[in-house]
């Protein structure tokens, strides 16, 4: 019996088997938790489907967050199979390319900020309106935050930005939630090479800079994630909301450059 034996919960995100959301998808699966799916794309279903039947699950949605009616669509064909439940995993981030290389003012824009905004950060907060009315209590969200939130990292630029917002929605909406017994947190996750990563300019780099400065002297890993995930949606964090929980083995808690690189 895993921890999150009866728990029913919502996983957005999952687009490859290297996806953060497949990870915390296999940690909750591992735990007893029963899974939905929410992808972006008829052209994935059939893959969503697939991975969705590797973990007993044969919920899958197509919603695109950018769509209110979307949104709303997604939880009235979930309330069909599920007319409660206890939570999602918000893993979803997007910005116009332009807005996460190069020159934080070169790219900026109007429009590259709004959509940054709109698809990573304001979406949380709106699934969880559109959800809050199916939700059991002691039911929790989860969304996944990057370093970028709080400290200059060099291209992160707007999603940075996006981020900071999206950190401040998951302490406004653990105010909003927690006297309904619902907590709301966020993990900030260390890079790991996945589509959202694929095409950043000097990806590499960071990688290895974090493998030698990190104190685990190591990348983390979409398990390293998911099992922290898999607490953060249990009962085991009961006490914890509104916090944003580092899954990055330390490295943002080490002044770079100093310390000796790994042997
Ligand atoms: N990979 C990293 O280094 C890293 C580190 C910290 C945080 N994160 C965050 O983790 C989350 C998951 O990203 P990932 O790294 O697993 O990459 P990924 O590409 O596997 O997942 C990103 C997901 O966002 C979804 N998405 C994009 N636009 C959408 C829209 N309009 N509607 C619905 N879904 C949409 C994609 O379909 C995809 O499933 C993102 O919020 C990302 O910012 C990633
Ligand atoms: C780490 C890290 C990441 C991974 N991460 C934390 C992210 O949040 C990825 C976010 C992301 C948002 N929008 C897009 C893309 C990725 C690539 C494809 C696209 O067109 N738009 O992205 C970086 C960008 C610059 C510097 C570091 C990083």
């Amino acid at each position: 019996m895993g921890f999150l034996s009866g728990k029913k919960l919502l996983i957005t995100g999952v687009l490859s088997n290297r996806s953060i959301a497949y990870g915390i998808a296999k940690a909750c699966h591992a735990q007893g938790a029963e899974l939905a799916f929410s992808y972006v794309g008829e052209r994935f279903k059939d893959r969503i489907t697939e991975f969705a039947g590797e973990f007993g699950s044969k919920l899958v949605f197509d919603c695109d967050v950018g769509d209110d009616a979307q949104i709303a669509k997604l939880f009235s064909d979930l309330s069909a199979h599920w007319p409660k439940f206890d939570g999602f995993v918000h893993a979803i981030g997007y910005a116009p390319r332009e807005a996460i290389a190069g020159d934080f003012l070169e790219g900026l824009s109007r429009e590259a900020f709004r959509i940054a905004h709109d698809i990573s950060a304001y979406s949380f907060p709106a699934m969880a309106k559109a959800a809050a009315p199916m939700l059991n209590d002691k039911a929790s969200l989860l969304t996944l935050t990057y370093l970028g939130a709080i400290r200059t990292v060099p291209n992160y630029n707007t999603m940075g930005l996006a981020k900071a917002s999206l950190e401040a929605s998951v302490r406004y909406l653990a105010e909003s939630l927690g006297p309904k017994g619902i907590r709301v947190n966020g993990i900030s996750a260390g890079p790991i090479k996945t589509l959202a990563a694929s095409g950043i300019k000097g990806f590499g780099k960071i990688l290895s800079v974090v493998a030698e400065t990190s104190p685990i002297r190591r990348n983390v890993t979409i398990e390293d994630v998911g099992n922290v995930a898999a607490f953060l949606l249990s009962d085991l964090a009961g006490g914890v909301s509104a916090e944003i929980t580092y899954v990055d083995g330390g490295f943002s808690q080490v002044v770079g450059g100093i310390a000796e690189p790994a042997a």
